[in-house]
Parts: C-alpha cells; structure tokens; sequence
C-alpha cells in the first residue's frame, strides 16, 4: 500500500532484526547489533553503500535474540489483525489511495502480516569492546509489512509494501485529520487535548517536556499517536501495540490510553506532593520519570515492563560514584563526566562510551580490601600441606610472609618463580593467596605483545578498554588481591609497544601507588596488591624487569620426590576429580615409578598427573560396569563378575591402561660403538640428556655439524678439534701427528629438530671424537658437562641442579662435571648425591680419564687412576 503521491521507501529492504527496543515512525532510537546477521546488515550494507537509499532498512521488532540462533532465521514479529481490523485495512488503504489495494486486503485477510517499520542509520558507531558490535541511530520513517524474504543470508532482504503514506511527515501543522473526518477526527482531537492537558502539569524548564510542546504543536495530528507514544514512558508492550495498529483510528484508540495513563499516575504524585513539600525539588525528577527517551541498549521483554521507580539512571550513577568511596582525584573526574553526561542526548555515541568508563569507575575497589588474616605457623603448615618438597622455595616465601606480619606497609620485593613447566610456581602462588586470606587472581601474560594489555587503551580509540591490572581489580572486588603474573618470560614485542615496559611501574614499589591506566586516566593505588611472578627461564625476561624482582629457582623433582607428590597430592586429587575413593582404586609405589620412569620425561609432574588420570578413568569404567551389574542383579548372568575392590594397578593393568613404554633406558644401549658421548643440556623445561655422536670418512680434514646448533655450540666444536689436533700425539690418540689427515669428521647431535647452543657440550664434544679417533668406548654409563678452553681447562656452567636430575632420571651413575661446580652440589637431594658418583674435572685430562673405558693415557702416559672411585 505505498502512497502514489508520496515519498516512496524501497519495495526491497535489508531487515534488521531487533531484540531490543521498538522502532516507532517518527522516533529516534539507537540499536546495538552483534548477531551474525545484523552485523553483516551494517558491514556490507550500511557501510559499503554511498547512497542515501542504502542508508534505509527495515526494523522487525520483537524478535527472539538471534545472535544464539545462527542457522535458522528467527521468526518475524506477526500481527493477526483482527476481522474488524481487516475491513478497517480497506479504510486505510481507500484513505491513502493505494494502487496496491489487493495486496494489502490479501495480506489483511490472511491471519498474520509481519510488520516493521522503515528507517533510516543516521549514524553507525562501531567498537570491539566487549565484543565487537555496531551500534546504531535510526530514524523511524514508516510502517511496512513483508510481502516476501527474498533471502537470508549473509543478511535478511525482504520485498515489502510500504502501510502510511510519508508525504505528511514533510509538511508540517497541516492538521490534515479535522472534524470533518468524523470518529477519527473526534479521536485526534481528544488525543491532543489529552497531550496538552500532560504538558500542562510538567516542568516546561525541562528540555524534553519543552521539545514535546514543540513537536506536539508543529507536527501532523496523524503522527502524534506515533511520537507520542515514542516520548513517554511506555512498555515495549505498549509501543509493539502502536505499532500493530494500521489503521490510524485504531493507532490513536491504543495510544490515547497511555497518554491517559501518564495523567492519572501524575495526578497521583502531585497528590502527594501536596502531603510532603519538601519534594518541591522533584518535579523536574518526575518530569524525566514519565517523559523519558527510549533507553538505547534495552533488552527486549515483554514481561519485565514494570515502571522502576528508579528510572533516571544517571541519578542511581551519581549515587554510586559518591558511595565509591574514591580518592578527591577520581571523584573529581567523575563529576566532570557526569555533568557532561547529563547533558548528552542518549543518542549520542558518546553517551555509552562515558556511561561505560563511569560504571567502571564506580565498580573499581578503590578503598574496599580484605583484612590479612596471616598466622605464620598456619602459613607454614598449610604450604608443607599444599606442596610437597621444594624446601628452599617454601621458606623464602614464609620469611616473606613474616616480613609482612612485622611491617604491613611492605613495598617490596616482588617474588618470581623460576623453574620448569609442572613443579608447582602457580599452585604455591594461590597457596600464598590463601595463606594470607587474599583474593587470587592469574594474569597470563604469555604472548601478551601489546603494552595497551597492560596499561589499557586511551578512551579516544573506537573499542577502548582498561588493561588487565585494572581488569582484574575490577574482576576481585579488592584493591589487596594476591596477582600471580603467570609467565613473565614470554611477554612479546610488538610495534604496538613493549609490555614489559609497561610492567616496570607496575612491579616498581616506589611508583605502582600511583599507576595510571591509561584508559582511567585517574592514578589507581595497587601498593596493597601482592604481585608474584613466574617464569620457566629468566633469559628472556628484559633486565629492567628481572631487576624489580627476587627470582626464587623452583627446580625439577627427582624420581622419589615425584613418587611422594603423586601419592600425597596427584593421585587423591585425581581419585576425587573421578569420583573414585581409595577403597576403589590402589596405585602401589612400583607401579608409580614405573610410570614416572617409563611414561613421563619432565623435570614436573603435570604428565604424571595426567597419566594418572587415565587410569582413573580407564577403573571409573569398571567400577560403573560393576555397579551396573550389581544393581540389576545380572551378576550371576552370562557376563564378568563385578571386579574386586579395590582396583589394584600391576604393571600388566599399567601396560593395558597406558600401553607400551613410551621411554627405555636407552643410555647403554646407545653408547657401544666409539664416537658417541652423553653430555647433559638445560632447557627451559628442565635438564636433559643429550646424545653427541661423531663419524670419520676418507677426506681432507672438514668438518660437519648438523642439528641444528648455534653459533656458540659450533666454535665449542671447532675448540675440540684443535684442541684434539694440538694433544693427539700426547695422549696417544692417533698414530699420525694431526689426526684430521685425509679426514673427514661429522659430528652429529641427535634430536635435529631441536636447536641447540651454549658452550657446556665442549667436554661431550672432546669426549666423544677422541673416543672415535683412539677407537675406545665411553663407559656407558657416564654423562658430562662443562665449557672447554684451548688449553683443555674445562670452565664452569649454569643449570647443575637440572642437569644432574635428568641424569639421575635416565640411569646414569657417573656424571663429569667442571670442578668450579663443586659447591653447586649442595643443591641436590641427599638421595641423589648418593647415588651418583661426582668427577670434578678442572681440565680434559681428568674429563677424558674418567670417561673413557679403562682410563685414558695422560700427558705423561700414565693412567690417573686416583679419580675412579667408582661404586660400580
Ligand atoms: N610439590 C608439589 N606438591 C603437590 N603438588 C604439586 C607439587 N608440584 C606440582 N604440583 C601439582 O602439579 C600441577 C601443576 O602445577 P602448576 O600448574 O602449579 O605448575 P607450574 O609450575 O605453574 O607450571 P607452568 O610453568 O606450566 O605454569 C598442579 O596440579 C600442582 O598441584
């Protein structure tokens, strides 16, 4: 039923499918759009048109939330007019002069019509946060009704048939319905006395009641019921009914009671005015109460309509600001962005994004902490119960804590756990929370490479929000919560900026009392937030940031501590997560390092953990079976018995459970030819045996590496050859004088996907090419590490601790390690200590002695024997 006359909207309109407020002709309201549909309607539409036709869509109200339904097109909001409302449709449609009369008495006699209501984006705003939306400012032109969905994807499209005509809209106080149009003309003049009579009783000071007035005198009576019921505080209920009513006497019959509504409730509160004077101030209060714009962002529901008595939101807004308790600074800016809230239009863009940065303000726990309920003795016992070994970590932190207790004003130092993945740096981290009574919360920081994450993003960026301190702030409740900075060492770079230099106030006691987010833009005082940090290595954590904090070593756990953790934490953990108890399923200790030693490599327990969650899945399934069985009663039929409690794990259920061993001791096994040598590596995840293997053919004396070595660990390999080249005589090794001669060497380190560097393989190296050229085994049970010089000196290295576990892990009794190293063996457990046998080496005569099968002919041609005080 388009107008012949008329401004005519497009027959084929995008349909935005809303979940929010109701679109009335003649109205404003703001959208916010995040379903797939409605995203690609602003995307591929809104924004890529140039047009002024392409700034026109259609808003189909009432529909369910199509953002949780992406496949399915949601149903349209219907009308079912009624059979009186149907003939009232040919009224309408002989007022309008509708060429398209059929169709509109088709659609008017079949039982439904989708109907929406044509507008037009005056303004698309976009922003990512919290999630990536658009949002936006349309005007409502017209009514039309859906002919047919034309298609639904990437966006809903629709051939539609205009319902009022738009040229009315153009020409203003033409009064086109008089009394001579009879009831309608009746009914119109009743709803403008009834709007006058509304505006008589408010505030005119008040701009939307003066803009009411202004509207109410300039515009067409026919669009009043539309405006009208746009302006005062209506339910969507109420507005969805104004909407339905094509008719324009139907219209004015449902929007006369509103209006009506608004007289009699402000009847009512001038009634009690009169009891209490003092609420004289409160007129303009009930001025906004009933003449109150379309709240943008409201969710849609019918039922939830009730008026809140509550209803200026920037009244319960200022109430919170002023109960945040916040410092004068804050408070200050807040006011500020009050003041210049209550100013804009809710449809400015603007109005959310200050809206937002205030209930941010008012959330964050400026002055509101939880008391420290720190017992040291409780302290100490609860970490010796929470944690398992790592003595030397357990008491830094309780002298820590003590530190605390005695001087609560503590600045100072930030804690770093340094150690491999699995042995427990967050779990004592939310242990120290606990200890203290704090609230906890984790911050990864891992790939973070952006310095906004830190410090947050300036409110002038499209989709800005605060960092991830600030987040988390907000997130615990407490301006005193325990931070565990998870993974320190792997904060990135990016052009966006350096993090970590953002990190350094933050970890800075001197300056974090006054970090400034820049989001905020207010100083936030996290003095009171006890920040720990972990990290698996310090070699990529900046320097600036290493030094603001105590790095505390966490090392790996040896074989039997790993036993003890799995009995005392891993396997009753796994048992309650399964739903299992000990009555059910027994683990014995063998079995345990069977699978510490056969199916776990790791310097932690997180594999073990996860192994023995297997298994206790793996008896979850029997114990299910079995009560099956015994609840029906079926045990006694045909099939297997229940089996019986408990589960006890053999090796043969391990092997079942777990399958074949996934790691032999395969040191012996590798070391029977000359030219291999076992030298000992850290990595970030813990020490590590590593193979060194050499081979000779006819050639001229080159020499190839391969496995992916660095630059370092190449010239360690060049210093053995010449070195090798320089002795071979002295000791024996080759019967020519350069035992490069019509040569060449290939040094190979296995596990060639891996890259390799750092100078402790110079004594493996030197080891295992004098083993090649003098056709001697390396015993095959030694593992060796140090630097080498020129001079065959052999220099101390780093990771001892590491290194000497994983040796022990796989199966070696003698490990060779620089003499420089001595004092490093206090680190080790007493168990270890015994059971290894230390060779000192201050240079490559004793590495090589020790070493190679029977001794190895010094540069006097003895054999040294002194420092084989071998157990074997
Ligand atoms: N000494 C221990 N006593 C008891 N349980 C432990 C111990 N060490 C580690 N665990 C357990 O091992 C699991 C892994 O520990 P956690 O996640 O704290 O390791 P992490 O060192 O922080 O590792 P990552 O560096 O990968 O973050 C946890 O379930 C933890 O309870």
């Amino acid at each position: 039923m388009g107008s012949s006359g008329g401004i005519q909207i497009p027959n084929r309109l995008p349909l935005l499918l809303s979940h929010e407020g109701v679109l009335l002709p003649g109205s404003t309201v703001r959208f916010s759009v995040d379903s797939p549909r409605n995203m690609q309607l602003v995307s591929q539409r809104l924004l890529k048109g140039t047009s002024l036709k392409s700034t026109i869509i259609g808003v189909i109200p009432n529909t369910r939330d199509p953002g949780q339904d992406i496949d399915d097109l949601p149903a349209l909001h219907k009308y079912a007019p009624s059979a009186a409302v149907a003939l009232k449709l040919l009224q309408v449609t002989s007022y309008f002069h509708s060429p398209h009369l059929f169709l509109v008495i088709n659609l008017a006699i079949i039982p439904c019509i989708q109907i929406g209501t044509a507008g037009v984006a005056v303004q698309v705003v976009g922003s990512n946060w919290p999630k990536p939306h658009y949002t936006l400012l349309i005007t409502g032109l017209c009514r039309f009704s859906v002919t047919s969905l034309l298609k639904e994807r990437p966006f809903v499209l629709a051939e539609v048939e205009q319902l009022d005509k738009l040229e009315q809209y153009m020409t203003p106080s033409t009064h086109s319905v008089s009394a001579e149009d009879g009831e309608l003309g009746e009914l119109s003049q009743r709803f403008y006395q009834a709007a006058v009579q509304l505006l008589g009783m408010l505030d005119m000071s008040v701009p939307v009641v003066a803009k009411f007035r202004r509207l109410l005198d300039s515009l067409p009576r026919e669009t009043l019921p539309d405006v009208v019921a746009s302006m005062i505080r209506t339910s969507n209920k109420e507005k969805l009914q104004v909407l339905d009513a094509v008719s324009l006497e139907e219209r004015f019959k449902k929007a006369l009671p509103l209006l009506n509504k608004q007289i009699e409730g402000l009847k009512l509160l001038q009634k009690t005015r009169k009891i209490n004077p003092d609420n004289e101030k409160r007129v303009t209060d009930i001025s906004y109460i009933f003449l109150q714009p379309l709240f943008p962002g409201r969710q849609f529901n019918l039922e939830d309509e009730d008026e809140d008595e509550d209803g200026d939101d920037t009244a319960s807004l200022e109430r919170k600001v002023h109960n945040a308790n916040m410092p004068d600074a804050a408070l200050k800016v807040c006011r500020k962005e009050l003041k210049r809230l209550k100013k804009m239009p809710q449809s400015m863009p603007e109005y959310a994004l200050t809206r937002n940065y205030l209930d941010l303000m008012v959330e964050l726990p400026w002055s509101k902490s939880t008391k420290d309920c720190l017992d040291i003795r409780a302290a100490r016992t609860l970490l010796d119960n929470d944690h398992y070994a790592m003595d030397k970590l357990k008491k830094r932190v309780v002298e820590y804590l003590a530190v605390r207790q005695l001087k609560t004003s503590l600045k100072g130092p930030i804690l770093c756990f340094v150690g491999p993945p699995g042995v427990g740096k967050t779990s004592v981290g939310r242990s120290v929370a606990r200890t203290l009574g704090r609230e906890f919360h984790r911050i990864a920081l891992g790939g973070v490479c952006d310095q906004s994450d830190i410090r947050g993003h300036r409110r002038t960026y499209v989709g800005s929000m605060p960092g991830r301190i600030i987040n988390g702030l907000k997130t615990v409740g407490v301006n005193n919560p325990v931070f565990l900075l998870d993974e320190v060492d792997k904060l990135g770079k990016s052009l966006q900026g350096d993090p970590a230099a953002a990190l350094l106030e933050v970890l800075d006691p001197e300056q974090n009392h006054s970090f400034t987010d820049h989001y905020l833009n207010v100083a936030f005082d996290l003095s009171q937030v006890l920040f720990i940090a972990t990290a698996n290595t310090t070699a990529t954590i900046p320097p600036a940031l290493l030094d603001r904090m105590e790095v505390l070593q966490v090392p790996g756990y040896t074989q039997e501590e790993k036993v003890e953790i799995a009995h005392r934490h891993l396997i009753p953990n796994q048992l309650e997560q399964h739903g299992l108890t000990p009555q059910q399923l027994h683990i014995p200790q063998d079995t345990t390092q069977a699978i510490i030693s056969s199916y776990t490599r790791e310097a932690g327990v997180r594999s073990l953990e996860r192994k023995i969650g297997a298994i206790c899945r793996a008896v979850a399934v029997k114990v299910a079976e079995g009560q099956r069985l015994d609840f029906k009663g079926l045990a006694h039929v045909d099939k297997a018995a229940p089996p019986e409690m408990p589960i006890v794990i053999d090796h043969i259920a391990l092997k079942d459970i777990l399958g074949q061993p996934l790691f032999e001791l395969e040191v012996s096994e590798r070391l029977t030819l000359p030219g291999v040598a076992l030298g000992l590596a850290w990595t970030p995840l813990g020490g590590e045996i590593m193979f060194v293997e050499a081979s000779r053919t006819e050639g001229e004396g080159q020499l190839t590496l391969t496995g992916q070595l660095g630059d370092v660990m190449k010239e360690s390999a060049h210093l053995a050859i010449s070195w090798l080249r320089a002795n071979a005589k002295t000791y024996q090794i080759t019967n020519s004088s350069d035992p490069l001669e019509g040569t060449d060497i290939h040094l190979h380190f296995p596990a060639g996907a891996v890259t390799k560097d750092g100078p402790s393989a110079g004594v493996t190296i030197v080891t295992c090419l004098a083993s090649l050229f003098s056709g001697r085994l390396v015993r095959s049970d030694v593992a060796m590490t140090g630097e080498i010089t020129l001079r065959g000196l052999v220099l101390p290295v780093g990771g001892i601790k590491d290194k000497v576990l994983a040796a022990h892990r796989a199966g070696v009794r003698r490990v060779i390690l620089p003499k420089r190293n001595e004092k490093d063996l206090e680190e080790l457990p007493a168990n270890v200590r015994a059971d290894l046998d230390f060779v000192m080496a201050a240079n490559l005569d004793e590495v090589l002695n020790a070493s190679i099968d029977g001794g190895f002919p010094g540069p006097s041609g003895s054999l040294t024997h002194s420092q084989l005080t071998s157990k074997l």
